[in-house]
């Protein structure tokens, strides 16, 4: 479903990634670890195609949709949560405003709250992020750093949605700097000094 092939990529002649290769498919639960700065979402961009490699290539099946959290989404400020997610899913044309309500009641959000985004805390912003990313039944999920800012209860409800992700035969990839007990990963990457390796 899904190959990264050899990717290497520099900043201002500093290497990030070196020859980073893997493959995974659908229903797998994948985590990359990582310490900061390590190269996890310059690989998420590069996967998600926002980022150009300067050598290798990501190969993709056609019919895969990527969904991504990828350092902190950005919203429409001034809109509401609900409203910001029909804006992200009408885009694509993909809009279905009852799974999106489920998915904010699944992670405590009330669709109809008045607040606008700018009011919201910062687990609040990373729930309406991890909901953005899953809520266009995409069959790739790229989740970067997801349990940042959020509290137990939020966490178990992630735990819960990557178990339905899984369930529905999803490619889910996670990357973290730390271990979240609960989930049960079917295959373990380290990043590190721009190389990745099993384990
Ligand atoms: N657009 C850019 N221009 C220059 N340097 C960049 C750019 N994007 C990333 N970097 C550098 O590449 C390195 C890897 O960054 P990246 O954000 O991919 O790491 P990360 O593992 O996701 O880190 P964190 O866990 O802190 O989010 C860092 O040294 C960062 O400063």
């Amino acid at each position: 479903m899904l190959k990264v092939n050899h990717i290497a990529k520099s900043f201002k002649g500093k290497s990030v990634l070196n020859n980073v290769s893997f493959e995974a498919n659908e229903g797998q639960l994948v985590h990359i670890s990582g310490a900061n700065g390590s190269g996890k979402s310059t690989l998420f961009k590069i996967i998600a195609k926002v980022l150009l490699p300067d050598s290798g290539a990501i190969t993709i099946i056609e019919s895969a949709k990527i969904g991504a959290l990828i350092e902190n989404p950005g919203f429409l400020e001034f809109e509401t949560g609900l409203a910001n997610l029909r804006f992200l899913a009408k885009l694509n044309h993909n809009y279905d405003e009852k799974k999106v309500c489920e998915l904010m009641e699944r992670f405590a959000l009330d669709p109809n709250n008045r607040q606008p985004v700018s009011k919201y805390s910062v687990g609040m912003r990373q729930k309406l992020g991890i909901i953005q990313a899953v809520m266009e039944d995409q069959s790739i999920i790229l989740l970067d750093e997801p349990t940042r800012g959020l509290d137990t209860d939020s966490i178990d409800q992630f735990i819960d949605l990557l178990k339905i992700l899984q369930a529905k035969n999803k490619l889910v990839i996670v990357a973290s700097h730390d271990y979240i007990e609960g989930i049960k990963y079917d295959t373990l990457f380290t990043l590190k000094n721009g190389t990745l390796s099993y384990g």
